[in-house]
């Protein structure tokens, strides 16, 4: 085993021992991405690069308007957990950021569904997620409840996927703009938009769970939060894969005409 290994092996499971020291602890928070984020996924590459027909994009977008739909469902399970007045406050934005809160800002759901009406989608018929994968209700399901369920602060690092986020918002971007003539710069306000409120929400979850995991095991609980989201992330680009790239379609879902 080459000493690279070796290091990041003895770094991990090592309850009982002291804490980390908080660089070696962020670092390993931060090295998930690149081992696991779902900008790795075969989908994402024929997405970003031109290789899906719009079928296939529509599917895409329906499927992860349920994902949309979640995040402010499950950000307000912790609100109602949160006992510290700055936690709720600034997490509470991040419900009004998805969901809307003033006239002519109609926040980011809103912004979702114009690029599924762009891609010639149904509203009410995205809304209903009646079109959706079993696998992606099961995976946004599953970020509810841990959300939910676990303590507060390994909640709040399973939101730390957003370290990686703004960097395949970049290339999604760029790559969907060249490469599709059904996609124009007003259905991809959503991302752009999300390139500066991320960066913001990762900042504050680090900070946190630096501040608040104290021990190694409520250390090494937050590493894992994070690995468990990019596997929420993971699952739905495969049920994708498997439906719209392999053509096993489930009954009932989605059937694109193209
Ligand atoms: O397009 C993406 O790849 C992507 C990924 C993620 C993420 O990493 O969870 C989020 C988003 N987008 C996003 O738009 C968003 O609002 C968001 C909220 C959260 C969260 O866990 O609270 N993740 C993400």
């Amino acid at each position: 085993m080459n000493p690279v290994s070796l290091e990041k092996k003895t770094a991990e499971r090592r309850d009982g021992e002291p804490p980390m020291p908080i660089a070696e602890f962020e670092a390993a928070v931060r090295a998930v991405g690149p081992e696991r984020y779902h900008d790795l996924h075969p989908f994402h590459h024929m997405l970003h690069g031109g290789k899906l027909n719009k079928g296939q994009v529509q599917a895409w977008a329906l499927n992860r308007f349920c994902y949309q739909s979640a995040v402010p469902r499950k950000d307000a399970a912790l609100v109602s957990r949160a006992y510290d007045r700055e936690l709720r406050r600034e997490w509470t934005h991040r419900i009004l950021d998805h969901d809307g809160f003033l006239p002519g800002e109609e926040g980011g759901i809103e912004r979702w569904l114009v690029l599924t009406d762009g891609l010639g989608l149904d509203r009410d018929y995205v809304i209903s997620r009646r079109g959706a994968l079993p696998a992606t209700i099961f995976a946004v399901e599953a970020y509810v409840t841990f959300v939910r369920e676990q303590p507060l602060t390994i909640a709040v690092a399973s939101s730390l996927t957003e370290l990686f986020a703004p960097k395949i918002h970049k290339e999604r971007i760029a790559g969907m703009l060249e490469n599709y003539s059904f996609i124009d710069d007003k259905v991809m306000a959503y991302f752009k938009r999300r390139l500066m409120q991320a960066p913001r929400d990762a900042d504050f979850a680090l900070n946190y769970i630096l501040k608040n995991a104290r021990t190694r095991e409520e250390q090494q609980a937050c590493i894992d939060a994070v690995r468990f989201k990019c596997n929420v992330l993971w699952a739905q680009l495969d049920a994708l894969y498997h439906a719209y790239v392999d053509g096993h379609i489930p009954p009932g879902a989605f059937r694109p005409e193209s």
